[in-house]
């Protein structure tokens, strides 16, 4: 099992496959007529992917015998039946399977597949695939995993080395424990949306305050950048960079302190705990296709009014799941009497979401999949997900557009930026249109040959980052947001103060592994 030029198939390629695909590309990994895209019904995905060079068909079989990595990209409820149709030509001593399937183990995969012999590998990426910019959690092995044959460990070490090579090149990767996998999930698979909500608010402020709403994104955004960036690249806690904004006694304290007394850190905490526990429980409950006007995509007040029922279950499902909610009850109750006091503004602030966030009456999952299979057209001015997604793969600036679509399609938009979707349909001299294309990726280079090449080239990209940790200090003072943390003990609520301490940079882990 090696890296020498194979092709790679995308099973399921609605949100994150066709972002894995684009990131493929875009990373120069690979080319596109190496990549195979299944989906069930190919005719949007030939129309807007086919001609592009990627393979397309809705033969899985056909995909996985192609191919020597299979990328399995359909949702929990989904999985089961792909699984099984491909499980008679799946070949464990060849093919490397990597499943970013929310919720489902290494065993209940290996169980679906008829062969504990198989390499499996979960991966957790993010959207930010599309453009290398993914921070992807991977695990082969649990904490409790038992070796098997030499055979099958040396073939799983040697698929995680191939994950390993893929995703670094298309973002970060660290590689984790199984058990780690779904608080990963939340943290960095919805993570993404997550900071996307905070940009959305921080635009809106700039709005109030008087900025055209396409400049407010844009400052937003940019300083959302820079924010991640002192993060990666200075090693240091964010306290202590927040330390050097607040000057005593002036604007930014004030404002910190004014989001801290609505609750702001322990929102976030809040919600990334109930994404986790609703991690979980993916799989294991299987929601398949509800028919209610609620979806954890798309309503999130729901999703939060659903977390204490979800906590209950999912206690009760698997062996991990269990592990991984009772640590997550623990954590939430641990932050529960810091996130009381803040309580009722917040659910005022929830309340006041959802008023604007209606779920729109198609959210589920079957509408989702008829509505993207069965009449793709019908959709296209105000969607969507993967349609869009696969027409405009490698234009960063169209692809923006898409993703408003995709948000008015998905009820998430606030009342702007619904305004701005219906603006950039209408006009073709939209502002975002216009935008300043970042993100362009340079032609491919190399091909699936040098992967060794591109890795090295991710690396420098990351040495690069490491370097720029010099000059760390420690510091102290009054900030409003957040405990101090030492790296281990990350909580958030309070208003203390304390030395800050460089936390763990994400870095030292990747070459620890
Ligand atoms: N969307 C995201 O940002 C992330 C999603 N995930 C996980 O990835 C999986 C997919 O999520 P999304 O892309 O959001 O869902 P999605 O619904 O957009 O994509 C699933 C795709 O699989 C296709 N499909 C279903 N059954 C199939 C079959 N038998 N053969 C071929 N194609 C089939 C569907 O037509 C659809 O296009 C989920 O398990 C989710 O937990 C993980 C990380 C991030
Ligand atoms: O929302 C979800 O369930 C999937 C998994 C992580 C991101 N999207």
């Amino acid at each position: 099992m090696t890296t020498e030029q194979h092709s790679i198939s995308v099973l399921g390629c609605g949100n994150i496959g066709l972002s894995i695909a684009h990131g493929l590309v875009n990373s120069g990994l690979y080319k596109s007529n190496q990549i195979i895209l299944t989906k069930r019904n190919t005719e949007s995905l030939e129309k807007s992917m086919g001609s592009k060079g990627f393979q397309v068909t809705a033969d899985n079989n056909l995909a996985v015998k192609k191919s020597k990595v299979v990328i399995v990209c359909v949702t929990p409820a989904q999985l089961d039946s792909l699984l099984e149709s491909i499980r008679s030509v799946i070949n464990p001593k060849y093919h490397v399977v990597i499943s970013v399937v929310s919720g489902a183990s290494i065993d209940d995969i290996s169980v679906k597949l008829g062969s504990s012999g198989v390499a499996i590998v979960r991966a957790m990426p993010n959207t930010a695939i599309q453009y290398c910019q993914s921070m992807t959690c991977l695990a082969v092995r649990g904490t409790h995993h038992v070796a098997g044959r030499a055979e099958i460990e040396e073939r799983k070490d040697q698929a995680l080395a191939i994950s390993e090579k893929i995703f670094n090149v298309l973002g970060n990767c660290i590689v984790l424990k199984e058990e780690q996998i779904v608080p990963a999930t939340a943290l960095c698979a919805c993570g993404i949306a997550f900071f996307f909500r905070a940009i959305r608010a921080a635009s809106q402020g700039g709005i109030e305050i008087g900025f055209h709403a396409e400049d407010a994104i844009k400052i937003a955004a940019q300083t959302a950048k820079g924010a991640a960036t002192l993060v990666l690249e200075g090693g240091y806690h964010p306290e202590y960079e927040i330390d050097k904004v607040t000057t005593p006694m002036g604007c930014t304290i004030a404002g910190l302190n004014q989001m801290e007394h609505n609750g702001f850190s322990s929102a976030m905490i809040k919600g990334i705990v109930t994404s986790a526990e609703k991690a979980a429980s993916l799989y294991s409950k299987k929601q398949p296709a509800p028919s209610t006007t609620t979806h954890h995509h798309h309503a999130p007040q729901a999703h939060q009014q659903d977390s204490a029922s979800t906590t209950t279950t999912s206690t009760t499902s698997t062996a991990n799941n269990n592990t991984e909610s009772k640590s997550n009850n623990k954590r939430r109750t641990r932050n529960q009497n810091k996130s009381t006091r803040n309580q009722q503004q917040q659910q005022t602030t929830e309340s006041n979401n959802t008023q604007q966030e209606k779920p729109d009456s198609n959210n589920n999952d079957q509408s989702h999949e008829q509505q993207q299979e069965q009449a793709p057209e019908q959709h296209q001015p105000s969607t969507a997900s993967s349609e869009n997604n696969e027409q405009q793969p490698q234009q960063p600036q169209q692809q923006q557009q898409s993703h408003q679509n995709n948000n008015s399609r998905r009820g998430k938009s606030n009342n702007s930026r619904r305004s701005n979707t219906k603006k950039e349909q209408e006009d073709p001299n939209n502002p975002w249109k216009k935008q300043e294309n970042n993100h362009q990726h340079p032609a491919p280079v190399y091909d699936v040959n040098s992967v060794d090449e591109a890795l090295a080239k991710a690396r420098s990209r990351n040495t690069h980052q490491q370097n720029g940790r010099g000059n760390r200090r420690g510091g102290s003072g009054d900030g409003g947001g957040g405990r101090r943390h030492n790296g281990n003990n990350s909580r958030g609520g309070g208003g203390e103060g304390g030395r800050r301490q460089p936390h763990q940079h994400q870095h030292q882990q990747q070459e620890a592994n």
